[in-house]
């Protein structure tokens, strides 16, 4: 822009256009006023201005147009003081200071002191010396010279920075105008009334918004750059989550994890459930089947007639409605059985409902059976393998059955034996109690021919897992693939015998060879040959139909039985079991107690448990008691378990001397001791004569603590604690089987209290067991002889007991 001349005629319209104003604030939207420059309202304005003389010089006239022009200048400050009443901080104006640097104004000492400085300071400090000095002409033309020159000089500056201004404005206009484009929203000011504004005070104000947008970019230019990167940056990401940790599952659900899904969840049996022997109905699964009259050989050889269910596409038989044979009634009876106890009841139907040949192979449930000590759980599997395997045509070895003691394969083999009786099936054993060539030629009709499906004399063999394992290893033409069942009784203590590696072993008898099987070379499959269906294929004797069909399933079915069977997901998974169901048999009390795996069990509801609580060196005085004392009236067939071999033997000692030296009694008791280092004959004499009552006390270690069934007994004692609670449910379940009433109690050293405690606690046991008080007083009757016993005792060791 050129500078053009301005006359002083010109002067008069400066107050309305010139830029000499520019630093009057229009209130709320003017920048902040410093105090100093409000002390320029101490000037008088309106009726207090000076009167014009009437021949005035063109000079004073100017002079007084100025002070004009500056009343209205600090009347305005004055109202611009109002920004005051909004609290707003005063700041020294930047672009002031930038001027003043720029045109190297000097500022007043005590300003520079103040830290501020500004053209329009200076300014005004020139005009009051104007106001207050009288000059010459001269002097006047020389000052309005200077004034010239120096409102020119402003001029020029103030249009300079308007231009630049004018300029960032532009350029933030445009930025802004990008930013809403952006947003796709209106625009809107930085002030909210800036177009207003600027519509009616023209340049002037659009000054003053110079310095609000100075004010702006000095104060704010970081306020751009905000709003700058709040219009670019994308939106604030959502804080993250404060972390918390999930809530812990509950053992039950833990205890779970890993269980084939009919683990999940037991059947719960009430323990009191009956069902008479005649009413039992076994419902088939198979609904479509026809009557076929055939003709039968019974077990002596005569033919008989017999209707059978077949069925209606196979005219394979099917067994429904039957259940239990006559036969298998009358040896129930015999045996004392009028009701099914609750385990039967509630499972026989299930597994007699499949029967020895199985439907088209169809794949069959595996049981798990959890049900209290002396239940019955023996005749659950003993029935359905002797109904099932007395159909059979040739002899196979179709039933296994596992147990962990020699006792216990005498005690079921017995079982099976009776209740088979007439019904040609072959039943053996093998414990190692014979030597290995004799049980061989009990088990194996022919070893010199190899056979691929074997050659058993044995339906049903009962065998303990160590010696299982020798024959299946060692003896030619044994072989399981013809198991329509496997038993593995007292589960639980067999799951945990690693033995061997027992199960698997035995498992991978009873599944097909994978990979399949090469024959050897020139091998004749004989017409004798009885290879399981299951067996063919991986053998290379059939192929398979051209369509599609689904390799033969192995018939097994997998029973596992025990009073204190688990769930451990570990163990299960080892069995690989096909659509298992887990029954639980328990009191109807305990419904309401949720079932945790692995800690309670169900006692029989027969059963009394008592403890006394008692310092260490009065326990055999104690026990003594127990036997001699009317009031505990043990009567009938008593155990007594102790820890290990030595303790029995030392326990049998004493009462054996004691019962020398107590002559005050009239009762003699007679006393045996049973261990596992006995000869087997010998053990079987003495359980015979326990069971015929015989023998009063047997004292023994845990080894007929499982499984042992001696209906006489009617008191338990573990003398010494038993160390689990598996423990303790096997011993005290030697009493009270088959719903008759017995006794279990224990004694347990003041040491031993609080763990003993903890363990009936943890199985949610300890309220079940009432405490038994006896007085140091009542024992003083047995004193003398027991003293007397344990200075025989202290003989037979030779040293301190
Ligand atoms: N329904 C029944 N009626 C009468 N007596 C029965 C019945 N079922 C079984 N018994 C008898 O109950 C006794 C205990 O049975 P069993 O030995 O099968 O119990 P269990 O459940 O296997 O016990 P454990 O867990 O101690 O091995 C046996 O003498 C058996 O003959």
């Amino acid at each position: 822009m050129s500078s053009r001349h301005v006359t002083f005629d010109e002067q008069p319209e400066q107050p309305e256009a010139g830029p000499s104003n520019s630093y009057v604030a229009s209130a709320g939207a003017g920048p902040s006023i410093h105090p100093d420059r409000l002390a320029l309202n101490q000037i008088p304005v309106g009726g207090d201005q000076p009167k014009k003389p009437k021949n005035k010089s063109e000079a004073q006239k100017n002079r007084e147009k100025k002070k004009l022009k500056k009343r209205r200048k600090l009347e305005q400050a004055k109202k611009a003081s109002t920004p005051k009443t909004n609290k707003k901080e005063w700041k020294p104006d930047p672009v002031l200071e930038a001027l003043q640097k720029s045109t190297n104004t000097t500022s007043s000492p005590k300003d520079k002191k103040k830290g501020f400085n500004s053209d329009d300071d200076t300014e005004d400090e020139d005009e009051n010396e104007d106001d207050d000095v009288k000059i010459g002409k001269d002097e006047e033309a020389k000052q309005v010279e200077s004034e010239k020159e120096k409102r020119k000089r402003e001029k020029r500056e103030k249009r300079e920075k308007r231009e630049r201004k004018e300029k960032r404005r532009a350029e933030r206009e445009s930025k802004k105008t990008k930013s809403i484009q952006a947003d796709g929203d209106l625009p809107e000011d930085a002030n909210g009334n800036e177009d207003k504004d600027k519509d009616e005070n023209g340049d002037e104000i659009m000054d003053v918004q110079d310095n609000v947008d100075d004010d702006e970019k000095l104060n704010g230019e970081d306020q751009e750059d905000r709003e700058k990167s709040k219009s670019e940056s994308p939106p604030p990401l959502e804080a993250f989550p404060i972390p918390t940790s999930v809530p812990e599952p509950a053992p039950e659900i833990l205890a779970k994890q890993g269980l084939p899904l009919g683990l999940e969840n037991a059947k719960f049996i009430d323990q009191n459930l009956r069902i008479n022997i005649n009413d039992l109905k076994i419902i088939s699964n198979k609904p479509k089947f026809r009557k076929l009259n055939r003709k039968r050989k019974d077990t002596e050889g005569e033919v008989e007639n017999e209707d059978v269910n077949v069925d209606m596409d196979t005219d394979e038989p099917i067994y429904t409605d039957q259940g239990i044979s006559e036969r298998m009634r009358l040896r129930l009876k015999e045996s004392g059985v009028k009701d099914f106890f609750a385990v039967q009841a509630a499972i026989l139907p299930e597994l007699l409902s499949l029967r020895l040949i199985p439907f088209k192979y169809d794949k069959l449930n595996d049981y798990l059976i959890s049900a209290p000590t002396g239940s019955g759980k023996t005749l659950t599997y003993s029935i359905p393998i002797i109904e099932i395997l007395k159909n059979r045509i040739t002899t196979k070895l179709r039933a296994l059955i596992v147990l962990p003691t020699r006792d216990l394969v005498v005690q079921v083999r017995e079982t099976l034996e009776f209740l088979s009786k007439g019904t040609g099936l072959n039943i053996g054993s093998v414990t190692g109690q014979h030597s290995f060539t004799q049980e061989q030629s009990q088990l194996i009709a022919d070893m010199e021919t190899p056979l691929l499906g074997g050659s058993s004399k044995l339906d049903i063999l009962i065998a303990t897992p160590g010696r299982l394992i020798d024959h299946l290893a060692s003896t030619p033409n044994f072989t399981l693939q013809h198991l329509r069942f496997l038993v593995i009784d007292e589960a639980d203590r067999l799951l945990n015998q690693s033995f061997q590696n027992w199960l698997s072993q035995v498992l991978s008898y009873i599944n097909p060879p994978d990979p399949p099987k090469q024959l050897p070379e020139g091998f004749k499959v004989q017409p004798w040959d009885k290879i399981a269906p299951a067996w063919m294929e991986p053998l290379g004797l059939v192929d398979r139909c051209k369509d599609w069909c689904d390799p033969i399933p192995v018939i097994c079915q997998k029973l596992l039985f025990s009073a204190t069977l688990t769930r451990d997901p570990s163990k299960v998974a080892s069995l690989s079991l096909n659509q298992p169901k887990y029954y639980i048999v328990q009191s109807n009390l305990l419904k309401n107690i949720p079932y945790q795996i692995g800690e309670q069990f169900s006692f029989p509801e027969t059963l009394i448990e008592k403890m006394l609580i008692l310092p260490s060196n009065l326990k055999p005085l104690n026990l003594i008691h127990l036997i001699y004392h009317k009031e505990f009236e043990l009567t009938g067939s008593t155990l007594i378990f102790t820890k290990s071999v030595e303790s029995t033997e030392r326990l049998l000692n004493l009462l054996t001397y004691f019962q020398d030296a107590y002559i005050s009694s009239s009762k003699k008791f007679i006393v045996k001791g049973y261990t596992g280092e006995l000869k087997s004959n010998e053990r079987k004499i003495l359980l015979n004569d326990f069971s015929n009552g015989k023998i009063d006390l047997l004292v023994c270690s845990d080894l007929i603590a499982r499984g042992m069934d001696i209906p006489t007994v009617s008191n338990v004692i573990s003398y010494d604690i038993p160390l689990d609670i598996r423990k303790y449910v096997h011993r005290v379940g030697r009493t009270a089987r088959a719903g008759r009433k017995g006794t279990a109690w224990t004694l347990v050293e003041k040491q031993e209290a609080l763990h003993f405690k903890g363990i009936m606690n943890t199985a949610n046991h300890l309220k079940s067991i009432k405490k038994v008080k006896v007085k140091e007083d009542d024992l003083s009757d047995y004193r003398e002889s027991y003293d007397i016993a344990m200075r025989r005792l202290k003989e037979h060791y030779g040293r301190d007991t």
